[in-house]
């Protein structure tokens, strides 16, 4: 069938093409079938909404088509409906437990890319990876394939260094320092991240508190090549464009299947043409590496990984046993990574693990002799170079480097919760804690999050603030103190933990 364009004013979140009821009849088609749209050289696929909002003879297309596909009002397509992709067969086989070919991944990936396959087959691709996973051939081909999907990124200042945290730890802002740090060193670190996947903030969502996160490719050559480092979302470039969209389904689900996790940052790393890269693993209770042994087996792979890229790679095994700092949520981390430039100093935890990581790249990189990174990285915060160089990456991303930590507003509608006894804090529940700071809205709310007032191993009396929760809306904030109140994430030593009665 033919009809004319009619571009509407909305955004679902996935790609969606606006029927007539009374077409979608004639035509045989359905709520979520899978159409192709052909207009000379252009094909877009996008699921079938049936809607009063276009009249028989057109065709309505969300906005989010037109972020990278270009239709203009009133232009004619080809509406032609579309089978089942063959990836749907590899998908299947994967959730059978069999070893995918290469050919097959480069074909689920394509589709993916394509918008062949719908968010609920690639839920299905995610699940299946989480509960089969993927052997090292699998994980390299998922990987290239992902990368060569997208574009690739040729800077001219070499050597070109990259960080990238597995995440999972909650308040997790650490490269926020690292990264500045290691440009004002006079190294090149161009660093993307993506979105927050199991947590309440990742790096591209606190960043984004303070500056722009999302450029064409173009942009992040020209402001690396003049300050040596960016700061940016991955899923804002055609940059491994399966990654952004895989993750939507991880972040619903709350899941990061190894593999896949593997493939989303090596294949960022390669995009990018990174050649040194270090992978912060944080592990401990409730993060996605519980054990010592558990995180060296996953720096085998990502070393191993990192030799069939032709990219060498170090690993830190870092401590994630509670969270990073006393802030979680995106303006909330924001404030805390700028007020810890700004100056030099901060939580033990936020301070000792970020020049730590940066540490190792100076080393890596070669402007620190072995064994000095850390304390020259210290130095570099301490000085004001590493600030100075945060201001340069929030101006050419577009923001304001005058922007003071005071300045960066967050959630209003507050709720502090006090220690119900004496003692010392035994533990801190990571998941617990997340768990509350996306009910209060984070990260989509960027003023929704915790602000964390002690540790493990300190001393609290009873009626001391043990940590507030900030929401933008009372409706969240309500969500957020059912849950802490049903989690409890703060234990003191003598505490009851349960009270149960008649049963
Ligand atoms: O904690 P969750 O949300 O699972 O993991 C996602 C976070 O981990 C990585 O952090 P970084 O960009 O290396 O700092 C990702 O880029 C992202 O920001
Ligand atoms: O970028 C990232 C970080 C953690 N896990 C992923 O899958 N991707």
């Amino acid at each position: 069938m033919k009809a004319k364009v009619r571009i509407l004013d909305v955004y679902s979140g996935r790609y969606s093409v606006f029927i007539n009821e009374k077409e979608a009849m004639r035509a045989k088609l359905h709520p979520d079938d899978l159409v192709k749209l052909e207009a000379g050289k252009k094909t877009v696929y996008g699921s079938v909404v049936i809607s009063g909002l276009v009249k028989e003879g057109e065709i309505g297309i969300s906005r989010d088509v037109l972020q990278l596909h270009s239709f203009s009002e009133g232009e004619v397509v080809t509406v032609i409906p579309s089978s089942t992709p063959e990836s749907v067969r590899y998908i299947k086989k994967k959730m059978n437990g069999g070893k995918l070919r290469k050919v097959e991944i480069e074909t689920i990936i394509k589709d993916i890319v394509d918008r062949k396959l719908r968010d609920i087959e690639i839920s299905s691709f995610v699940t299946s990876l989480e509960i089969n996973g993927l052997d090292m051939d699998e994980i390299a081909a998922l990987t290239i394939a992902m990368a060569e999907t997208g574009d690739m990124l040729d800077i001219d200042r070499k050597p070109i260094m990259d960080v990238h945290s597995i995440g999972g730890v909650p308040g997790n802002k650490t490269n926020i320092l690292v990264v500045p740090i290691v440009a004002a060193a006079g190294l090149t670190i161009p660093k993307t991240s993506s979105r927050a996947i199991t947590s309440a903030a990742g790096t591209a969502d606190v960043v984004e508190v303070f500056a722009d996160v999302s450029f064409s490719l173009d942009e992040i050559k020209r402001i690396v090549e003049k300050i040596g480092a960016c700061m940016v979302w991955g899923g804002a470039l055609n940059l491994a464009p399966a990654d952004d969209i895989t993750i939507k389904s991880e972040r619903a689900l709350s899941i990061d299947p190894t593999g896949l996790m593997l493939a989303s940052i090596m294949s960022k790393k390669y995009a990018m043409g990174s050649q040194y890269v270090l992978i912060d693993i944080p592990t401990g209770k409730g993060v996605k590496v519980e054990s010592v042994d558990q995180a060296r087996a996953l720096a085998r792979d990502f070393i191993e990984l990192g030799k069939r890229l032709g990219q060498y790679v170090e690993v830190a095994i870092t401590y994630g046993g509670q969270p990073i700092g006393h802030t979680v949520g995106p303006a909330l981390e924001a404030r805390e990574a700028l007020q810890a430039l700004m100056a030099g100093t901060g939580p033990g935890s936020l301070i000792e693990k970020a020049t730590g990581l940066a540490g190792v790249l100076l080393e890596m990189g070669g402007v620190a002799p072995s064994g000095m990174g850390k304390k020259m990285a210290r130095e570099i915060l301490e000085s004001g170079k590493a600030y100075q160089k945060m201001r340069e990456i929030i101006e050419e991303q577009g923001g304001n480097p005058d922007i003071k930590p005071e300045e960066i507003p967050v959630g209003d509608k507050t709720y502090t919760f006090t220690a119900p006894t004496s003692g010392y804090i035994t533990a801190i529940d990571n998941k617990a804690i997340t768990g509350i700071a996306r009910a209060a809205g984070a990260p989509e709310d960027k003023g929704a999050g915790i602000e964390l007032y002690v540790k493990v191993g300190e001393k609290v009396k009873e009626g001391d603030p043990l940590f507030t929760i900030h929401a933008e809306s009372e409706a969240r904030l309500d969500q957020a103190i059912v849950f802490a109140r049903r989690t409890e994430p703060i234990r003191i030593e003598g505490m009851v933990l349960q009270r149960i009665g008649n049963i």
